[in-house]
């Protein structure tokens, strides 16, 4: 039996930490280590992390009801303090499962829940007991849509140049507004220039709303326009960036959407049953596909209309970016891992909120600093 009752930390307590530098630097972070994992590439990494692929279990005999069970293992990480950067501190290990439960008519209860809801259970690496019970939704959310804008800087922006980023303006296409939709509307606008920014839903209503609430909240300075669009030929026609996040179990854009039909990126997020359904198989045909995680990939994308080119970690390691007039793909999947070292990232933030209360979280899991990748290189 546990000798101590776990932590449990809720939204409010996980929103209050989460920013877009700090979960993108942790992305990044995590994506690199991804590929870190092969001994062969960092024959002298004493660092070590472990994501087996995850498990899916269908509730009941609907479709469109799934618990995911995603177990990762970081270990002997090095993590610099933010009091003293460039000190690396003492190497440290998390063990972790996150557990997400995706029901798809969710959104259609009255009233409304999100379709996708998450825990993560934190464990003592020395002992096995569960020590700490946090929300994930909000993670899960922000660390989905800061993957597409990491894949978008990598594999789109940067066949511009290295500050291509920071100063090319895009069109951007949001297909589908849900909770995954309206948090890359306004996290593109946020983190990148955006001229136009076009929202489609297959109720309209829904991009309507969206395209009202980012017009008042956007910057009056800001060059953004935003459009809700009735089709999505419509809403992708002229963009450069798309992101797609539904539950389409048929493709929603095809060949012909795409802008000049060549030079476009696109995050393809949600999916039906399987994770390719969005896009048109005569999309996969010309483009190329990127992926967060090879071990997800192998065992999810079985019949992908096209070969797998790299793990976008890869990319960020090589600098061998597309060309500019490839159409890429980001067939993102989910990586428990990249919501561990968010996790991991933010415990720094905690260490603060925590000051103040009897937990000591942070000292228990040993995450007292920002991460600064594996084996404190
Ligand atoms: N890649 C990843 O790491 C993650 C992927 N997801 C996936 O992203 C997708 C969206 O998730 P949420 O935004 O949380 O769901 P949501 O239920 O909040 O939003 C889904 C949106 O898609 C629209 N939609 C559904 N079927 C459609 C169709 N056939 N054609 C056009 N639009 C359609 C709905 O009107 C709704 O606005 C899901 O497939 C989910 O599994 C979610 C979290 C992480
Ligand atoms: O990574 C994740 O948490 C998920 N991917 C698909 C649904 C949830």
């Amino acid at each position: 039996m546990s000798s101590s009752t776990p932590a449990y930390y809720n939204a409010d307590a996980v929103r209050q930490v989460l920013s877009w530098p700090l979960v993108n630097r942790a992305v990044e972070t995590a994506l690199v280590a991804i590929v870190k994992q092969d001994a062969e590439t960092h024959p002298q990494s004493t660092s070590f992390a472990c994501q087996p692929k995850r498990s899916f279990t269908a509730c009941g005999k609907e479709p469109g009801r799934i618990l995911f069970t995603m177990p990762a293992y970081v270990g002997n990480y090095s993590l610099e303090s933010p009091k003293s950067p460039g000190d690396a501190q003492q190497s440290r290990s998390t063990l972790a499962c996150k557990l997400v439960t995706s029901f798809r008519e969710n959104p259609a209860r009255d009233p409304p829940l999100p379709s996708i809801h998450a825990h993560v259970l934190l464990f003592d690496n020395q002992t096995g007991q569960l020590s700490a019970i946090m929300e994930g939704t909000d993670l899960t959310t922000w660390r989905t849509v800061s993957a597409s804008l990491v894949a978008t800087k990598y594999l789109y922006f940067r066949r511009f140049g290295s500050q291509a980023e920071l100063e090319r303006s895009i069109n951007v296409a949001i297909v589908g507004c849900g909770v995954q939709g309206q948090l890359h509307a306004a996290a593109f606008c946020a983190n990148f220039r955006v001229k136009q920014l076009n929202l489609y839903n297959r109720t309209l209503a829904k991009a309507q709303v969206l395209a009202d609430e980012l017009q008042r909240t956007l910057d009056t300075e800001s060059e953004t326009q935003v459009k809700a669009c009735s089709s999505a030929h419509e809403a992708c026609q002229d963009a450069d960036v798309i992101c797609i996040a539904t539950y389409a179990k048929e493709s929603v854009i095809q060949f012909a959407d795409l802008k000049a039909k060549q030079g476009v990126h696109i995050n393809a997020v949600g999916a039906g049953e399987v994770h390719f359904s969005e896009l048109a198989p005569d999309i996969y045909h010309q483009a190329k596909v990127y992926v967060d995680c090879y071990t997800n990939a192998e065992a999810e994308l079985v019949g992908l209309p096209a070969p797998i080119t790299a793990e976008v970690g890869q990319i960020i390691l090589s600098e061998n970016y597309p060309k500019e007039t490839e159409i890429t793909i980001f067939q993102s999947m989910g990586a428990f891992l990249l919501s561990l070292l968010n996790y991991m990232t933010i415990s720094v933030f905690f260490k603060v909120i925590l000051k103040f209360t009897s937990h000591c979280f942070y000292l228990r899991h040993g995450l007292g600093g920002r991460l600064c990748g594996p084996g404190g290189s």
